[in-house]
């Protein structure tokens, strides 16, 4: 089975670049940038990589960003994400940045995406894999200032496609967000959203209802809400799913009981992704081998959510029919 996944083509389309940082990386450029880690090393950081719950995740997240101030730092996050990536066959992704995480440190916008476009570049020529960028807002944070960072990121409008709401879930719905999204779909931006990933169904109703999402970034409570599974069936509308994190984040106790193959049986359009992969312990194929061996997935099964990730990116039909031929072979 393992052969058979990796020489799946796979697309991602749920990954925070600020999550790719692997520990060796960051006291790189931690050194670099005379900054000091409260970690004498990197085994006593990856031994406090042990989570309960999304917010233990998200301190330790914030923290390790903080390192990040230059252009080259951006750059080189991002294009050891597409190294490793590739190595794993990534053909296709879309990733998340959290602009706020930076600007609020005094770390200038076309600093971040000046390094993150850098990168997308040069991973296209070096790895054949092609990348486009989404903008998440912070939902911990106010309206006022995902308002404040659109409004900031409009002038390089070309260089993302799409805006998304991450971060802290529980206590933060969507609906608090609902102007800013209509001002983004306004602009043209296609809308994705974490939801139900610890919060309840109700969120899930309203990324889809209040902010016109075209994707869902998780989904899982959804499957609490009969009605709301089959309005997701029914609207084809694709889920993100990230099992390495659901299972780090203690969202399911084991990845025998992850949530993928009853989502798959009951009509969901499933996508695997990796979330936060230097945290979680696994790229975006260590996720498809990871459900691959605990859930009693067919070939088939597998093939199709890869194919899925491809059919559910914002491309335009081209690029899409030149991915799908990918599998032509496998
Ligand atoms: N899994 C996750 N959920 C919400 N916000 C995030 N930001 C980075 N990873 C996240
Ligand atoms: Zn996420």
């Amino acid at each position: 089975m393992h052969g058979f996944v990796d020489a799946l083509p796979k697309a991602e389309l749920h990954i925070h670049i600020e999550g790719s940082f692997e520990p060796e990386l960051m006291f790189g450029i931690a050194r670099r940038n005379e900054i000091s880690l409260p970690y004498a090393d990197v085994d006593a950081l990856r031994r406090a990589y042990a989570f309960t719950r999304l917010q233990d995740f998200l301190d330790l997240y914030y923290q390790g960003m903080s390192v990040l101030h230059t252009e080259q730092d951006f750059y080189d996050l991002a294009i050891a994400y597409f190294e490793k990536a590739a190595s794993q066959n990534l053909r296709y992704a879309e990733v998340f940045f959290d602009p706020q995480g930076h600007t609020s440190r005094g770390v200038a916008f076309s600093t971040v995406i000046g390094g993150l476009t850098r990168a997308i570049a040069d991973a296209e020529l070096r790895f054949d894999l092609r990348a486009k960028l989404i903008l998440c807002f912070l939902r911990h944070l106010d309206e006022a200032d995902a308002e404040r960072t659109l409004d900031e990121a409009l002038p390089y409008r070309e260089k993302f496609v799409g805006i998304g709401l991450d971060s802290s879930e529980i206590g933060f719905p969507p609906s608090k967000f609902r102007n800013v999204f209509r001002r983004a779909r306004d602009e043209g931006f296609k809308i994705v959203c974490h939801a139900g990933e610890e919060g309840p169904p109700e969120y899930v109703w309203e990324a889809l209802d209040i902010l016109g999402a075209d994707r869902i970034d998780h989904g899982n409570s959804a499957l609490q809400d009969m009605d709301l599974v089959r309005r997701l069936a029914a609207d084809k509308m694709p889920l993100t799913v990230c099992p390495l994190s659901n299972y780090r984040l203690c969202g399911v106790p084991e990845l025998k009981v992850h949530p993928a193959k009853r989502m798959l049986d009951l009509g969901l359009f499933v996508t695997i992704n990796s979330d936060d992969p230097a945290y979680f312990g696994g790229y975006v194929g260590d996720n498809f081998k990871a459900i691959a061996e605990h859930l009693p997935l067919s070939a088939d099964e597998l093939r199709m959510m890869a194919r899925n990730g491809f059919l559910a990116g914002f491309m335009d039909d081209d690029d899409r029919a030149r991915c799908l031929a990918l599998f032509a072979e496998c």
